[in-house]
């Protein structure tokens, strides 16, 4: 049998591999809080799965458990096969953490970073230097491995966290917003080497994130909302659930217009600024229709519910919100500190 770079079998077929992350009944009360109220979820190998919520949802506590890093109240959390609880040193081994602020030592340089994370986590020896090769070649920073981490732009440095998250070939990478703070182009290169690690490794990557294109590259998205999950479904199922296609048109005569539409497409209609509005499931299909009436159109536009009107449907609020309260990660000083309550 070959083994990846991650330890997997190769040939293996998703469907006989247990899931990612299985949780069950998940329950987190710090005295009077109860900040996760039952959750239940299931993310498959290979997934992007995406965890949104507002503040206060649960999203933190649940990921911190999911790391080893809180005990659960009730109910039962299994990563990569092993349960957090019980089997706590595995499952740390077999993840990797990127948070939203950076915990490199500008002081070391790059590979002298990567390899303190390797002596941390006990990798051979025999190892360390061809993964670290590996990972620095997947971030693009093989050129920039002697350089002072300090001399590192934003996107860089996040970059080298997502190297250094790899080097221990995890079987879960968990990105807690992990682009916040950084400019367009620096986000857009993350998510390229994000991408072309799902593409060459066997991961599975569990996503908290408060933008809405970020949310939309998940395969499915869990949103969560005072301690429970709310909806869990791809984005576009997601979407449809809760609304429809909004088509818009302005016509020479819209009350003409609008009668003919409602009588020979069978469809309620609304007046919008000088404009017809249908609701329809499939705006795509509708819109060839509305021409084969013979109508004379001066303008037609198609809009779909976005993530946000999902995450408003959900939760009350609108995902921007979120971004305002972005902030140091939790996780973070947790993890620095080592332990778990
Ligand atoms: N250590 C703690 N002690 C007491 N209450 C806590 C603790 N950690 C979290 N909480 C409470 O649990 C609830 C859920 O918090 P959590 O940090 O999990 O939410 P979140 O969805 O991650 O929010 P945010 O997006 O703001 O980080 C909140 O009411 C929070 O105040």
């Amino acid at each position: 049998m070959t083994l990846t770079a991650l330890g997997t079998p190769s040939g293996e077929a998703a469907a006989d591999r247990p899931p990612a992350v299985e949780v069950t009944g998940l329950v987190k009360t710090f005295d009077e809080v109860e900040a996760v109220r039952g959750i239940d979820l299931s993310v498959r190998g290979g997934e992007l799965f995406g965890f949104l919520g507002p503040n206060g949802a649960g999203k933190s506590t649940t990921i911190k458990i999911l790391c080893t890093l809180l005990r659960p109240t009730a109910g039962t959390a299994r990563v990569a096969g092993f349960d957090v609880v019980r089997d706590r040193t595995e499952v740390r081994r077999h993840i990797g953490l990127v948070f939203q602020e950076t915990t490199l030592d500008d002081h070391l340089t790059a590979e002298q970073n990567l390899r303190f994370h390797a002596d941390i986590y006990g990798m051979p020896r025999a190892e360390v230097r061809p993964r670290i090769d590996v990972v620095l070649e997947m971030v693009g920073l093989t050129d920039r491995r002697a350089s002072l981490v300090r001399t590192f732009s934003g996107g860089m440095k996040r970059r080298l966290e997502i190297a250094r998250g790899l080097l221990h070939s995890p079987r879960v990478l968990f990105l807690d917003e992990p682009t916040i703070g950084l400019d367009p182009e620096s986000r857009a290169s993350l998510w390229r080497y994000v991408d072309r690690l799902r593409a060459e490794e066997d991961i599975t990557v569990f996503l908290t994130t408060h933008y809405m294109d970020e949310a939309e590259r998940c395969d499915r998205i869990a949103i969560v909302d005072a301690g429970r999950i709310g909806a869990l479904d791809t984005p576009s199922a997601l979407k449809a659930s809760v609304g429809h296609d909004r088509v818009r048109v302005v016509t020479t005569d819209d009350d003409a217009a609008e009668a003919l539409v409602r009588e020979r497409l069978g469809v309620e209609t609304e007046r919008e600024g000088g404009a017809l509005v249908v609701l329809t499931p499939d705006g795509e299909q509708f819109v060839p229709r509305l021409f084969e009436l013979g109508l004379t159109v001066r303008s037609v536009s198609v809009s779909r519910p976005t993530l946000d009107d999902v995450f408003l449907a959900y939760t009350g609020a609108r995902m921007a919100d979120r971004q305002a309260a972005a902030g140091r990660s939790p996780m973070v000083a947790a993890m620095s500190r080592g332990g778990r309550r």
